[in-house]
């Protein structure tokens, strides 16, 4: 790492030395593509290398809204992010998902504070013209994988950081966001850098094909590697017509698309006749080679996920704009929002907070809820809020927040499951400056100072360790908080409201949860029905919907509808949201029928052998006495356990899928613990 004048001398002399491309700062050359991005940040954004810098961080309710805003592109990319984390972890590295617009959203962080900078926390703004040249700003600006070792970057704030971001693409290939894999280690070799950057790319990557796929799930895709590491996907119909193209795929054929303005997918690669009948395809996979311009090209073709709607075309989406190319590389390009293929999806309705009405629809239990919480609102009894994942706890918390009056105070969330058991201190309860290692100089003040006056919402507290549940039953019970190393305690008046969707009175049992925190957090217990337990199931669907469809005015067809009332929801309201969205948008008329509707019918119960669900047909082998009959009852228990074992191998499976890929989710539906399901998908190699 170099000292801040060296620093400086080095991006101005080099970006010094880009010859300017006719003032167009947008153009990179690749061998420069540093220096490009320095004379940009000088030239084209007035940055000085030598002034001091402070990132910039959205609120978290604006970070909320961009999380929802970006809801599609998470649940895609989380499952994949979660995949390589493991393997990253291990040296230190971090792996964050950057916005189209530069903003981290969501991260899976390694937190040990040799390797982590807090700089990269969600909300954090990474765009190249707010943060200068950094990895995610500068792959979003050329749209290409970027590593940025430690002072490649434009700020000398950031040179003790290393990242590798390689773009991401949308079905429609628009650009849709960044992945980041980061450390922070002012030693870290440029080769290892080259290698998380191949990592970020693979990863991007696959988190692209899954969305295409889902997106041309009716039709027929055609994957083929393009140089080392990016694979073109084309979708087709049961008449080999294109119906979309990803990124790569565009970047390779542009010419010949925007020459022939092509629609079938023998102008593209020569006709093979041995592909007649698309239809005998079934669910297999074929390996071909495909003749284009005198080359033979590896394709390996497989059929669509789905099969298409009676009287609709293949695709699963209008094909308004699959001939489109993209511009090459560095010129100037459309803001994704405003590309003409991403014009083709309905738009997104706005999020807004619910109120506790919204919350409590016309199911009375839920009205019951909102009559108690009206009750003790204004004071500070503790609320606690109950029930299983994605049933709007959090969305309840926000609904009690803005109608107390504490509402013009902040509302400040802390999720005691996301931050490590390490950090729990420092982010809760504060500190002083310079209190320890790697502490910001100016300190912390911690949530709860944060939130004085206002509420303090504390999710998945069934999550918190019992060393920190110690501290918070004292400042629960004095009303103060003292920071590491900031000497004096300093009062604080709180709304807390506390939230988890784990049997505290079972965890007080097990010693797991401290009996007298328990009964101090639970002032107000409400407990929150899962969806499909709620009365009003149906007018939350249709609430839901209307939400959801941007005007359009879509309605369920009546087996849509029954579908979705049968359906048991383990991921409740979250799940709901996930599916309608999607089938919002593959909806190609006004009405939502079955075929758009991404869930599989309720979980089979009868012969599976999970968590604590009953076995049918008893499969414990019975004790025998020897010889035959015991060998034969061991042979006997040894199949039955097999087929127990491939039964619960069959049910994950099942409810993974349902539960689109959502760990959290699915451990609920099978009522196992997160940590009990990933030893399990760890045992039979699901990956999630
Ligand atoms: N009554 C409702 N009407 C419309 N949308 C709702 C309702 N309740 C919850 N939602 C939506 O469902 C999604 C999940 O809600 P929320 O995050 O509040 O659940 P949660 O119980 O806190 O989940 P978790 O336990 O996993 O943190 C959010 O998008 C939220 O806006």
């Amino acid at each position: 790492m170099l000292d801040l004048r060296s620093h400086v001398a080095r991006i101005v002399t080099s970006a010094n030395q880009l010859a300017p491309a006719a003032g167009d700062f947008n153009v990179p050359r690749a061998a420069d593509s540093m220096a490009a991005s320095w004379r940009r940040c000088m030239d084209g954004y007035s940055f000085d290398p030598g002034a001091k810098f402070r990132i910039e961080a959205v609120s978290d309710a604006e970070l909320r809204r961009q999380c929802e805003a970006n809801d599609e592109l998470i649940h895609y990319a989380r499952p994949e992010i979660d995949a390589l984390f493991g393997a990253v972890s291990v040296s230190g590295f971090s792996i964050s998902l950057g916005n189209v617009d530069g903003y981290i959203i969501t991260e899976r962080a390694n937190y040990h504070p040799d390797f982590y900078s807090e700089v990269e926390r969600p909300g954090t703004a990474w765009a190249e013209p707010s943060a200068g040249t950094n990895a995610i700003g500068t792959c979003l600006v050329e749209r290409r994988p970027v590593g940025v070792l430690t002072n490649d970057h434009f700020f000398y704030e950031f040179s003790a950081l290393s990242c590798a971001s390689a773009p991401l693409f949308g079905p429609d290939a628009e650009l849709i966001g960044a992945i980041n894999i980061s450390i922070r280690n002012p030693e870290l070799q440029r080769e290892t850098l080259k290698v998380v950057l191949g990592l970020s790319s693979s990863l991007a990557d696959r988190i692209g094909e899954r969305m295409f796929r889902q997106a041309f799930r009716r039709c027929f895709i055609l994957k083929f590697a393009i140089g080392a590491v990016d694979h073109g996907l084309i979708a087709v119909d049961g008449d080999f017509q294109l119906v979309g193209l990803n990124h790569a795929a565009r970047d390779m054929l542009r010419d010949r698309i925007q020459l022939a303005r092509v629609r079938s997918l023998w102008a593209v690669f020569e006709r093979d006749h041995r592909l007649a009948d698309l239809s005998r395809l079934g669910g297999t996979e074929l390996t071909l080679h495909l003749q284009k311009g005198g080359d033979a090209i590896s394709v390996s073709l497989s059929g669509p996920l789905e099969a298409p709607a009676r009287g609709a075309s293949a695709g699963s989406r209008p094909a308004a704009t699959p001939f489109a190319a993209a511009p090459p590389a560095g010129e100037a390009r459309p803001r994704p929002a405003a590309a003409p293929a991403a014009a083709a999806l309905p738009p997104r309705a706005a999020p807004r907070v619910l109120t506790l009405d919204d919350c409590a629809g016309s199911d009375a239990r839920m009205a019951a809820n909102v009559r108690l919480v009206r009750r003790v609102l204004g004071g500070s009894l503790p609320i606690l809020l109950l029930g299983e994942t994605g049933v709007g706890k959090d969305a309840f918390a926000r609904a009690i927040h803005e109608e107390s009056p504490r509402r013009a105070a902040p509302f400040v969330a802390f999720n005691c499951a996301s931050v490590p058991d390490t950090l729990i201190d420092s982010e809760l309860f504060g500190y002083g400056s310079g209190a320890f290692t790697g502490a910001r100089r100016e300190g912390n003040a911690g949530r709860l100072v944060e939130a004085d006056g206002g509420t303090l919402f504390l999710d998945e507290i069934g999550d918190m360790p019992v060393s920190q549940q110690t501290r918070l039953l004292h400042v629960l019970e004095s009303g103060e908080v003292t920071p590491l190393g900031a000497g004096k305690p300093r009062r604080v008046d709180l709304q807390v409201i506390a939230a988890t969707n784990q049997n505290l009175e079972a965890q007080v049992a097990r010693g797991q949860f401290r009996q007298d925190l328990y009964y101090r957090l639970a002032g107000a217990v409400i407990d929150i029905p899962a969806l499909r337990a709620r009365t009003d199931r149906r007018a939350l669907i249709e609430k839901v919907l209307s939400g959801l469809d941007a005007g359009r005015g879509l309605t369920l067809s009546p087996e849509a509808l029954a579908l979705l009332m049968a359906h048991d929801w383990p991921g409740n309201v979250r799940e709901l949201r996930h599916a309608l969205n999607r089938a919002v948008h593959v909806c190609e008329g006004t009405v939502l029928g079955c075929e758009d509707i991404a869930i599989r019918p309720a979980f089979p119960a009868a012969g599976m052998a999970i968590g604590g669900w009953p076995v049918a047909g008893g499969v414990e082998a019975p004790a025998g006495e020897g010889g035959i009959a015991e060998a034969q009852a061991s042979a006997d228990a040894g199949s039955a356990r097999h087929a127990i074992a491939s039964a619960e191998r069959e049910a994950i499976v099942a409810t993974l899928a349902r539960c689109g890929g959502n760990v959290k989710a699915a451990a609920a539906a099978l009522q196992l613990s997160r940590a009990t399901l990933y030893r399990k998908l760890q045992r039979y190699g699901i990956s999630t």
